[in-house]
């Protein structure tokens, strides 16, 4: 489904877990900063909006989309957090930059969600006009910040759920044997 076949505002608060004791870092582009200001604001209410207290939301600027990897990175190693939104706004220019600026940044975050146990949500509009960006960051489309803190929150509820139960190796690596429980023989799964 496609943004505009979608309100991104819209949520079901009676969904939702409760987030009044979650903690959550948001690190902000600051270029285009008239579309990361508004996408910010959706998230910030709708954390308010559930519960968050206003102390729990720590708000870092960064320069540009590309500095969301190192800020995020930093946010994770040196504050208490459940989850982080990265907010940024990428326009096509006249240039190819747009695509390494977008694929950077995309390739940066998945990595931090795979090499960490903080989830880090993705709120970087990509997009080919301001335009676009008007209508995703408050306007016609609704508000991807909004979006993101509810994807923050129920993220941040799978992790605290995860944390509660036992660890379990990867049933891939256990059949692939590339996890070995003894000396050279691989772990046979019986069906
Ligand atoms: N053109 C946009 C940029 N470019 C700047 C980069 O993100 C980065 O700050 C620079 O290359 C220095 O490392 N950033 C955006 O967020 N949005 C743009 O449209
Ligand atoms: C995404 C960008 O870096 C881009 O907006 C910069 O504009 P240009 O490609 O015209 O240099």
């Amino acid at each position: 489904m496609a943004t505009i076949n979608k309100n991104l505002s819209v949520y079901d608060k009676s969904t939702l877990p409760s987030a009044k004791d979650f903690r959550f870092g948001v690190v902000v582009s600051e270029w285009n900063d008239n579309i990361t200001e508004g996408l910010y604001k959706g998230a910030e209410d709708a954390f308010l909006d559930n519960e968050v207290p206003a102390q729990n939301i720590i708000r870092w600027n960064v320069p540009g989309s590309f500095e969301l990897i190192y800020g995020a990175k930093k946010m994770l190693q040196t504050q208490k957090v459940d989850a982080v939104i990265v907010i940024g706004c990428v326009i096509q220019g006249q240039t190819k930059h747009f695509d390494f600026v977008c694929e950077g940044v995309t390739q940066g975050i998945k990595d931090l969600n795979v090499q960490t146990d903080i989830p880090v949500i993705f709120c970087v509009l990509t997009d080919n006009t301001m335009q676009q960006s008007i209508d995703r960051s408050g306007g016609i489309h609704g508000n991807k910040g909004t979006e993101a803190a509810i994807a923050a929150i129920k993220m941040a509820y799978i992790r605290q759920q995860a944390s509660l139960t036992h660890e379990y190796p990867s049933q891939n690596l256990l059949t692939s044997g590339a996890l070995q429980l003894d000396e050279g023989t691989p772990l046979e799964l019986k069906e």
